[in-house]
């Protein structure tokens, strides 16, 4: 692999503006026949995203992907969605029980909107056996599979039939894979993308890695349709994790879907907990998102998101911020 870099790596060169004002630049991306405001998804992790959440992001337009961790309330979940008008967008493991959960919703009509498979190391036979069951029991279903991070795996498993894969191992803010097992993407995870994104002939999701607005927009410069994000959407008022006062200021828990709080036992830990601040509303920080991305799309020289898959860029390495900080 030559010109290994990431997100603090890469500016983005600007084009000549087109428009007069940020607001005339559309940020909507459509995924799976559904358009969506931004190309942002938050996590599918237990102290990023519930129920309350999943409605709220849907109702005003956001796309969302419910996490797997508790089983037994999915069918209801995606009744309650779908009777609301709303999609419906789950998560599943790749365990003996989520054959039979598969089978439970086909034989009950019950059909989500989005399925994503949710796996440490999605390169595998266990994911492709998965996708295969979706497919023959749930044909409609728009199907996600990750993670992985590199080509080989993204042209598996779409040749198994994935609708979008999903990019990155080891760069989230509360992974501790690349520590403990020595491998991953972190460190990489742009350069990964667009290795991956070379070989895609389908949507990618990019995930994990993701520390400022900017690098949204650098996510779509290099492939990705679709970006994850876990911990800039932690520590919210409508954030699932515990709030808790530390030395005076109100904080909020984030952790890894592979730590032991997750899990309920010391077993292939492969992710930490941390305390985030508390940052209020998770709609002011959608809208900036939002007019952060507007502006990227103006910088790009055009006034929809696929002006920004074509700018130049250059390598900075290690050099964005210069000791700054956005505030
Ligand atoms: N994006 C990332 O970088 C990472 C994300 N995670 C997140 O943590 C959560 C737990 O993930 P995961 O452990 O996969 O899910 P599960 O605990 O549900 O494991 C799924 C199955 O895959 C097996 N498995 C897991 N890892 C491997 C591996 N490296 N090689 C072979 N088999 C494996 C497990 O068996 P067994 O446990 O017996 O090995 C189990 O049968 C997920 O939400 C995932 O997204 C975790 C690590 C990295
Ligand atoms: N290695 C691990 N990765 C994890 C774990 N839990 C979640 N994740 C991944 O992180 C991203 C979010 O990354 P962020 O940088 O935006 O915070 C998430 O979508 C997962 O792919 C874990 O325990 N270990």
């Amino acid at each position: 692999m030559d010109n290994v870099f990431d997100y603090e790596d890469i500016q983005l060169i600007p084009a000549k503006c087109i428009v007069e004002s940020r607001s005339e630049c559309d940020t909507s991306v459509t995924l799976g026949g559904h358009t969506f405001k931004l190309p942002v998804v938050p996590a599918n992790m237990q102290t990023i995203i519930d129920e309350s959440l999943a409605v709220k992001l849907a109702e005003n337009g956001y796309f969302y992907i419910m996490h797997r961790f508790n089983p037994e309330t999915r069918i209801d979940f995606i009744k309650d969605m779908q009777a609301r008008g709303l999609i419906a967008s789950i998560s599943v493991g790749v365990k003996d029980e989520e054959y039979t959960f598969i089978e439970e919703l086909a034989a009950a009509n019950v059909v989500p909107d989005f399925m994503t498979i949710d796996i440490a190391h999605g390169h595998s036979n266990a994911v492709i056996r998965m996708i295969q069951h979706i497919k023959k029991h749930l044909p409609t279903s728009f199907v996600i599979a990750g993670n992985v991070g590199t080509p080989e795996a993204v042209r598996e498993l779409e040749n198994a039939g994935a609708d979008a894969t999903k990019v990155g191992i080891g760069p989230g803010k509360v992974c501790i894979t690349k520590i403990k097992t020595g491998f991953g993407t972190g460190g990489w995870q742009l350069a990964a993308l667009r290795w991956c994104a070379k070989a895609a002939t389908k949507p990618i999701i990019a995930d994990g890695g993701i520390r400022t607005n900017g690098d949204i927009a650098k996510s779509v410069r290099f492939g990705a349709s679709m970006v994850m994000i876990g911990s800039l959407f932690a520590g919210h008022e409508e954030s699932p994790g515990e709030t808790i006062e530390i030395d005076g200021k109100t904080v909020k828990e984030y952790f890894g879907s592979a730590s032991e709080f997750q899990k309920g036992e010391r077993k292939n830990v492969e992710g930490k907990k941390m305390f985030v601040e508390h940052k209020g509303s998770i709609k002011d920080t959608l809208i900036e998102m939002q007019q952060d991305l507007q502006s990227s799309i103006s910088y790009a020289g055009g006034n929809k998101l696929d002006a920004i898959r074509n700018v130049d860029y250059v390598i900075v390495k290690n050099s964005i911020f210069n000791g700054d900080k956005v505030y």
